[in-house]
């Protein structure tokens, strides 16, 4: 399998841009099973979850044409739009499950897999089927497969969360969108990438409202129009490279980003002692070392983004003092852990807590990526250890983050993708 061969790089140095939003682009790629119309996504990112959900979007009966040099995508409907999402699919990417609101609300139907438990925790879709019932669908679970159906359509209703999660508030407000009358969302996701996707259904002729708040109104309209949207730029990816930045006592300027979507990431840096210089769509983060331990709790938007964690304990593990880091939202995400001790840091974990007391100096080892963002968190780890660091298993890398190795090295790291094929 590919890896990553990451050396002791200098401080990083340089300029460096976002591209689109990998938890946006999925979601908005789903979105477009509503329209009767093609529709445009541009800033696609070339990922390997993109090229899954093309595939889904395929199986489907939708022609999808992507244009990896523009990064743009687009997808048009089919006479006939087959309703069952198989379990090949969902087992490679959670986000496929988010075509059963678009399917339910456009043809009262859909049948897609259990997408079942993953690497970071048990991960239920329990939310999401509460919602569609509350929308009137009839769910039945057997075979490994939800079938949810609601022949005479869905009906607007009152749907009340009790956890705001992202995934349900995405498919819940989709399948809202058709349904008769209206829906509120109480307790939703208040997430960025929720922002995106509502407009992207708005700019189709839906009349979504308070995207970004807890609450979200959606008035049902009975058909939706083709349209043409920008991802939002990747937020995580933003925050993975400001992490890189500090950590190697670098001066890198991040471009296209939006910064106050990384506000949790910006106040903990500036709380370690790190120079962070933000305008509105530019970032600078600078350090000359000597970083404080800080604690951390993961935590819903606009709280820290648990998709930091990983990549934050990397720098956790070799600043001063005792850093504790908890994690709230998923209940398995500490796998990264005996990884990064591997390489000479100190973490111990108790409970939902991680402890990290910092070290000095960590060392290059061969390290397995055991999820997307704790592989970008052992890269992040080589840049600073003494040594060769050999990251495994970068598939998972490669799902989220289109060109880490390319960015990193135009800022001067040394890393190097050795292909399945090569010595
Ligand atoms: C593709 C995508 O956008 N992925 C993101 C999305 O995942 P995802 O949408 O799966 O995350 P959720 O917000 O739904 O999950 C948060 C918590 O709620 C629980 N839960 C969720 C749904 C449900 O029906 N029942 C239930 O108990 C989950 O197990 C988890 O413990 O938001 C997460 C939280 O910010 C991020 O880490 C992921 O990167
Ligand atoms: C957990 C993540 O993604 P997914 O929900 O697709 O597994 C992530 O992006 O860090």
């Amino acid at each position: 399998m590919a890896k990553l061969l990451v050396e002791k790089s200098g401080p990083l140095v340089g300029t460096v841009k976002i591209n689109g939003a990998k938890n946006s682009v999925l979601k908005l790629m789903a979105a477009s099973l509503l329209a009767e119309e093609a529709c445009v996504i541009e800033s696609v990112p070339d990922l390997l979850d993109v090229e899954v959900m093309i595939t889904l979007l395929e199986s489907l009966g939708q022609v999808v044409n992507y244009d990896k040099t523009e990064e743009t995508l687009e997808i048009r409907p089919s006479e006939t739009l087959n309703c069952e999402a198989p379990y090949e699919l969902l087992q490679k990417m959670r986000a496929s499950f988010l075509v059963m609101g678009p399917l339910l609300a456009k043809k009262g139907i859909a049948k897609v897999s259990m997408p079942g438990g993953c690497a970071i925790g048990a991960r239920p879709i329990d939310l999401h089927l509460k919602g569609f019932q509350a929308l009137g669908a009839e769910v039945t679970l057997g075979h490994g497969y939800i079938e949810a159906k609601a022949e005479n359509g869905l009906v607007g209703s009152e749907v009340y969360l009790d956890f705001p999660s992202v995934g349900a508030t995405e498919n819940i407000m989709m399948a809202a969108t058709m349904a008769k009358g209206q829906t509120l969302i109480q307790n939703a996701a208040k997430e960025p990438e929720i922002i995106d996707l509502a407009n992207f259904l708005n700019e189709m002729g839906a009349n979504v409202k308070g995207a970004g708040t807890d609450t979200i109104r959606i008035n049902g309209v009975t058909a939706l129009k083709g349209s043409k949207h920008q991802t939002m730029p990747d937020r995580i990816i933003t925050a993975t490279y400001m992490v890189a930045a500090a950590m190697t006592n670098g001066d890198v300027t991040i471009e296209n980003v939006v910064s106050s979507h990384v506000k949790p990431i910006t106040a903990k840096l500036r709380e370690m002692g790190v120079t962070v210089e933000d305008d509105d769509d530019r970032i600078r983060v600078m350090s000359t070392g000597g970083l404080k331990a800080v604690d951390i709790t993961t935590l819903p938007y606009p709280g820290f983004p648990t998709d930091v964690q990983a990549p934050f304990m990397a720098l956790l593990s070799i600043s001063e003092g005792t850093s504790v880091i908890t994690e709230t939202v998923f209940e398995n995400r500490f796998r990264h852990v005996a990884e990064i001790n591997r390489m000479g840091a100190n973490v111990k974990i108790e409970g939902h807590s991680a402890v990290i007391q910092g070290v000095k100096d960590i060392q290059g080892a061969q390290v397995k990526a055991t999820d997307l963002r704790a592989g970008a968190a052992l890269v992040l780890a080589g840049l600073i250890a003494e040594g060769v660091t050999e990251v495994d298993d970068i598939y998972h890398i490669d799902r989220g983050y289109p060109q880490i190795e390319k960015d990193l090295v135009s800022l001067g790291a040394k890393i190097r993708r050795i292909e399945e094929n090569e010595k």
